[in-house]
């Protein structure tokens, strides 16, 4: 049902017709949400032809299905994915294919064990709580919300995946993340004609010394643990877990490289796509004084014992769960077809480039009542128990689908509900709050919000 006068927060207007090459460039260059015509939002499959490949934008739930689980192995990760992610992810699991993937992932898979995940509710507490003393002593002042986040997400990592810390300033880390993210997110030319990835990209030079930063503050990690380790005193975190895990098929362990590769991918696959979902989650809640009123309520009531805490705190879940609907981190998947195959009744030719997007899809009229409102009941236990599968894909989903999702929910639900309980954040005046795509979906100029201590009763 539509409702007149509900307020949609931000997001490009979709252009009605489809747009000619250069246009999609220019809007790929600027901010790829821009891209997405009026009918992807409509259309079950839209066809699109690039100078060298056809493209096909899938958005209806039976061939979403096929593409990501029945015949998932007809579809690895494209020549763009692959090209982004090589900067040093090459060979973690985000990254590598067939038999290799099959072994990281079943070594991996225990460290993100439901139980496992569980066990870091406290270090998620003390991540928020240390927050609430830091802001706390800022008194009532203007913060940009998203640069506190990318840092508090970054907190978590080292509390429970590093708890030896990274060996470095977690600002610098963080700035660093930042600028990688910002050069090897762009798409541009030479991607959609197809050039080989071994053809350096554009701002790639500047890239080599933030890796060299990575590798150095990495390697000292690894070393640091070796040692504990050897003397039987090593934490027992996600670290020595990785550093220990075998694949339970096969025996193997990993290797080096894909040791330092998967520490990479955990740092960053695992930092700037929950500090978004935070991010968009405090500005949603922003605009909505009903649902902050009913984050707080449950907050105040549930926040005081750690036990099963993420599973009470359903409100908070529900709003973050929304924010990944609207924003979700990760905008687009894409695979390429290795042979060919039938959509339904669209036809895939060899090569074609599949492009799943999330935000097309978590926004289709096809799916959605008012797709554009922020609603977070739809995602009350009871309405979300009725969300059809593969309409809603934060996380992607069949073999490929993150291993960190539980991780990412627990922690930004945690973490939101405990600063909703302790500050008021308002909207700063002078905001100006715009989604932007590079890699992640984050604002385009942070989030300045003005905080104040709460009174609690
Ligand atoms: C809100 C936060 C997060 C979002 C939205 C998100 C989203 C995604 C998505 C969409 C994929 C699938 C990509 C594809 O199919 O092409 C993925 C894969 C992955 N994610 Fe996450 N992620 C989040 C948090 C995390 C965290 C906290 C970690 C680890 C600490 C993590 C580690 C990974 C890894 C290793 C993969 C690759 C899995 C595989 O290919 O087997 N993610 N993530």
């Amino acid at each position: 049902m539509l409702h007149r006068n509900e307020p949609c927060p931000p997001a490009p207007v979709p252009p009605q017709g489809r747009l000619g090459l250069v246009d999609i460039l220019i809007r790929l260059k600027r901010n790829p949400l821009e891209c997405w015509s009026e009918d992807f939002f409509r259309d079950p499959i839209c066809k699109l032809r690039l100078p060298f490949l056809d493209a096909f934008l899938v958005h209806e739930p039976q061939a979403i299905k096929r593409v990501l689980m029945d015949n998932a192995k007809n579809y690895p990760k494209d020549a763009i994915q692959r090209r982004i992610l090589s900067s040093g992810l090459a060979d973690g699991l985000l990254s590598v294919e067939g038999e290799r993937w099959e072994i990281q992932r079943r070594a991996l898979a225990p460290l993100f064990a439901r139980r496992t995940v569980n066990s870091f509710t406290r270090a998620m507490l003390t991540a928020a709580d240390e927050l609430v003393v830091k802001w706390s002593k800022l008194g009532a002042t203007t913060i940009d919300v998203a640069a506190e986040m990318t840092l508090i997400t970054l907190r978590v990592l080292t509390l429970t995946i590093f708890s030896d810390g990274i060996g470095g300033d977690l600002g610098e880390f963080s700035s660093a993340m930042t600028a990688y993210f910002d050069v090897v997110g762009r798409i541009g030319a030479l991607d959609l004609l197809g050039v080989p990835t071994f053809v350096p990209r554009p701002g790639h030079g500047r890239l080599r010394r933030t890796m060299a930063y990575f590798e150095g503050i990495i390697d000292r990690i690894v070393q640091m643990r070796h040692e504990r380790l050897a003397r039987e005193e090593a934490p027992d975190d996600l670290l020595t877990l990785l550093l220990k895990a075998l694949d339970p098929s096969t025996g193997q362990r990993l290797d080096s490289t894909e040791i330092r590769s998967n520490i990479l991918t955990f740092l960053s696959a695992g930092h700037e796509t929950t500090a978004n979902t935070l991010t968009w989650s405090f500005f949603l809640l922003s605009q909505s004084p009903e649902w902050r009123a009913r984050v707080r309520e449950e907050a105040e009531r549930e926040l005081s014992s750690p036990d099963g805490l993420a599973d009470r705190l359903v409100v908070a879940r529900a709003v973050v769960e929304e924010a990944l609907r609207l924003y979700p981190p990760i905008a687009a998947l894409s695979r390429s077809a290795l042979e060919r195959d039938l959509l339904g009744d669209v036809k895939v030719g060899r090569r074609s480039l599949i492009v799943i997007a999330p935000y097309v899809l978590h926004r289709h009229r096809a799916i959605w009542d008012r797709p554009n409102v922020f609603d977070p009941s739809r995602f009350l236990p009871e309405a979300r128990s009725t969300i059809p599968r593969f309409t809603y894909l934060p996380f992607g989903i069949g073999p490929r689908t993150c291993i960190g999702s539980s991780f990412a929910l627990q922690e930004a639900t945690i973490i939101l509900a405990v600063l909703i309980r302790n500050f008021d954040m308002r909207l700063s005046a002078d905001a100006d709050v715009w989604p932007v795509q590079r890699i992640t979906l984050r604002t385009a100029k942070g989030l300045p919000m003005r905080i104040s201590r709460r009174e609690r009763p």
